[in-house]
């Protein structure tokens, strides 16, 4: 089913917005994109996969019943997947088969998720961070090739967060030399998994490891649940979907029970630890947490979906925005174009802000996370618990984040926003579950209050803590930072509320210990502390990473794009310093003439932009096909687009329902 898109002209204002532009817009989507050449690669792969249509629905998604979305969605999954195969993985070199790329334009063919996202976003990258040599021999290749199609089983009814309360377990049978997997409560059914419902023929299980008598914790398996030719669940397995949800309708998220279902010794998936044949267990000589290793490797690369996610709602909400007319602001002047506003600019470009700050975070994050991995690769574990402390805080925060700009981009537009034709919806239901999947927002956050209550008390007594909460060697004695309006001094003061905030936790939790607590209960007591002491620290470690980022990326750039970019992350860092000014006034010297100041200054920034902002969204770079919306096309024709789409809900096909001869008439007639 292609639908053919009648071309328009481009509406008049926005043709306007675009001569404003006093900067080079290649230049800044080859920042975004980490290069020209990256650009030009991502630009290629798109027109493969986009220029023939194949992406485009005649019916929209959300005008479909549920079976008919997922069978829509696993056709265009098969056609991208082909495509993928045969075409993408070429250029980008297939051991890059996680590239941005191919998530950017997957988005073209879903608008919501597709099945199969998954067994390339999660199955994959535990084949390959948790397999022996002799197992990626045997998975990996029919795992790319599409031969095999995996999900991700950890979560259960009973438990999610907690992973060493999950109940599934693995008892090995030295005499058959396989391990039988069974759920011996309702609780310890998996759930949740995407794809695992209807689509998947494997996965990836993670269940309590028993053998010679003894527990020794969670451990991943590989496990075939459909038999390859008919697809029906083997004996012993039980498989279903868990029903409708709040986003990710096309994901066919599932269930899975085993009733002692037996699989080979060799699918542990034994990287790190080791059941020998006769039994005995050898644990991992490096860390024992190794075995999370894909939920790590997912939280970093979920900072970049966010800012893609993020680019997405800006984009649509700019342009709406710049074509949007509304209230006269003098009797018989036209109307303003709603960007003109600067309400409408305040909700706004943080947004384009945020896109920036998280992207050129994310691709810092991914080299630390190579760097961390080539580590332990060689057997030194020392920077993962930085970079467990890191991805837990950068993934909670750049989730919670994009989802109240994305809701602010939507409440930017209006009744209109309100539209599923929009798209906003369903970006905002996709990344609400960003916030609670791969670790909920809290307990992420605790996870690196752990790591920083352990930094402050290094830093405490004199020792070097390491690169991330350097800060602290600094900052852990001082009262009161000095205020300076410059984004050094922005900067730091963000260090301080972090370094402020942590040594509040300690004193609170050393408080409550004295007066009697033990360790465990301080802590509790101390968790809403905690949380926000890791959150200041995120936004210390986000400001300063995107305006060192920002500085090293455009050294050589042309001089108003060094401006515009300037411009973007002092927005940013006023942004934050205004939305924390309680914090800045109890860890710094700020003044109120201080922040009356920045306030000014925020908002002469705010008009500052005006002129580019249509412009720095076209700089994302993203197609209709990847909008999916009637606000944000490229041309800007709002209104025809809105027509366009209502005209397709399946309630306009007949001039009259037959709900009106069942139902209305006899109650009109008084005859129900
Ligand atoms: C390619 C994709 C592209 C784009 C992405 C787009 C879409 C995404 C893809 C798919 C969409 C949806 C999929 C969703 C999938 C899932 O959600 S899978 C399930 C994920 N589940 C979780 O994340 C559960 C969260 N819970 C945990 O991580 C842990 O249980 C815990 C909260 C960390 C606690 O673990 P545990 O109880 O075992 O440990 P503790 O006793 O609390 O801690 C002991 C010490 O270990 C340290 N630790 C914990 N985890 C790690 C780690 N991963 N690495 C290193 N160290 C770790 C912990 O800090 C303690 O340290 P200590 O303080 O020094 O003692
Ligand atoms: C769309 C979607 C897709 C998913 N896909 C998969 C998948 O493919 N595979 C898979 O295995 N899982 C998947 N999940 C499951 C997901 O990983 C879990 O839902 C998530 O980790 C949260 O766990 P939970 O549901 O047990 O929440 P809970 O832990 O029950 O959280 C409920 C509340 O309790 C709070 N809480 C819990 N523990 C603590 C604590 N220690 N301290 C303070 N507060 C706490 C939380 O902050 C939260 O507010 C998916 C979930 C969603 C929504």
């Amino acid at each position: 089913m292609k639908a053919n898109r009648p071309k328009r002209d481009v509406h008049p204002d926005l043709a306007r917005e675009r001569l404003k532009c006093n900067f080079n817009i290649e230049e800044v989507t080859n920042i975004i994109d980490g290069g020209k050449d990256k650009t030009l690669e991502r630009k290629k792969i798109e027109d493969i996969a986009l220029n023939n249509g194949a992406c485009l629905d005649e019916i929209p998604d959300e005008c479909l019943s549920i079976k008919e979305r997922y069978e829509n969605a696993i056709r265009k999954s098969c056609i991208y997947s082909n495509i993928v195969r045969n075409e993408m993985l070429e250029i980008t070199g297939m051991e890059n088969f996680e590239s941005p790329v191919l998530r950017r334009t997957a988005d073209a063919f879903f608008k919501d998720i597709s099945p199969f996202m998954l067994h390339l976003g999660m199955f994959v990258p535990t084949l390959i961070g948790q397999s022996t040599p002799e197992q990626m021999a045997e998975w990996l290749p029919k795992a790319l090739d599409m031969k095999i199609i995996g999900a991700y089983a950890q979560t259960e009814l009973g438990h999610g967060t907690f992973i060493r309360g999950l109940e599934t377990t693995a008892t090995y049978d030295p005499d058959k030399e396989e391990f039988v997997l069974h759920s011996p409560t309702i609780t310890s059914y998996k759930w949740w998994a995407g794809g695992l419902g209807k689509t998947a023929n494997h996965c990836v299980v993670m269940a309590q490891l028993y053998t010679q008598g003894e527990c020794h914790g969670t451990h991943l398996f590989i496990v075939q649940i459909r038999d390859l030719d008919t697809h029906m669940p083997l004996p012993g397995i039980k498989v279903g979907e868990i029903g409708p949800r709040m986003g990710f309708s096309s994901a066919d998220n599932g269930f899975l029970g085993f009733n002692s279902f037996r699989i080979p010794r060799q699918n542990m998936l034994m990287k790190h630890a080791k059941v020998e044949k006769d039994g005995c267990y050898v644990k991992s000589a490096k860390h024992g947490k190794l075995t999370y290793g894909t939920m790590v490797f997912i939280r970093v690369t979920l900072v970049s979906e966010m800012s893609f996610n993020l680019s997405k709602a800006a984009t649509i909400a700019i342009r709406y925005s710049a074509v949007r007319r509304q209230t006269e602001l003098r009797p018989n002047e036209p109307e303003p174009q709603i960007l003109d506003y600067p309400t409408q600019q305040h909700k706004l470009f943080i947004c384009i802000a945020t896109a920036h700050a998280f992207q050129l975070t994310s691709k810092w994050l991914w080299d630390t996370f190579q760097a961390v991995m080539a580590d332990v690769r060689k057997g030194n574990v020392d920077a993962l618990p930085e970079l467990h402390a890191l991805s837990s805080c950068l993934k909670a925060v750049s989730t919670s984040d994009a989802l109240s700009h994305i809701e602010q981009c939507r409440f930017a537009c209006g009744g209109h926003g309100y539209m599923l034709s929009s798209n906003l919806p369903f970006i905002y239901s996709f990344v609400a579950a960003t916030r609670t999947y791969e670790g909920d927002y809290t307990v992420l956050l605790l996870q690196t209050a752990r790591f920083l209550v352990k930094a402050w008390e290094q830093a405490e007594s004199g020792n070097n803590v390491t690169p991330t909460v350097a800060y602290l060697n600094r900052t852990a004695n001082t009262k009161r930072v000095v205020w300076d309006n410059t984004h050094e001094g922005i900067i730091q003061s963000f260090q301080a509320i972090a370094a402020g905030k942590i040594g509040q936790c300690v004193r609170s939790i050393r408080d409550r210990i004295k007066s009697g607590m033990d360790y465990e209960d301080a802590w509790l007591m101390t968790t809403v502390q905690l949380v926000a002491a890791a959150e200041a620290h995120c936004r210390a470690v986000l400001v300063n990473t995107y305006w060192n980022e920002m500085i090293r990326l455009t050294k050589s750039s042309s001089a108003n794009v060094k401006t515009v970019m300037h411009q973007l992350a002092v927005l940013y860092l006023m942004y934050w310093a205004l939305e924390k000014t309680g914090d800045l006034l109890k860890y710094s010297s700020v003044s109120k003439q201080d922040l009356d100041d920045l306030q000014r200054r925020y908002e002469e920034l705010l008009a500052a932009l005006r002129p580019n902002a249509v412009s720095l969204v076209d700089a994302f770079d993203l197609r209709d096909e990847i909008l999916h919306s009637s606000l944000g096309s490229y041309d800007g024709c709002v209104y025809e687009r809105l027509m366009e789409e209502a005209q397709k809900s399946p309630l306009n096909a007949e001039p009259v329902n037959p709900s009106f001869h069942k139902y209305i008439k006899p109650l009109m007639q008084g005859k129900l």
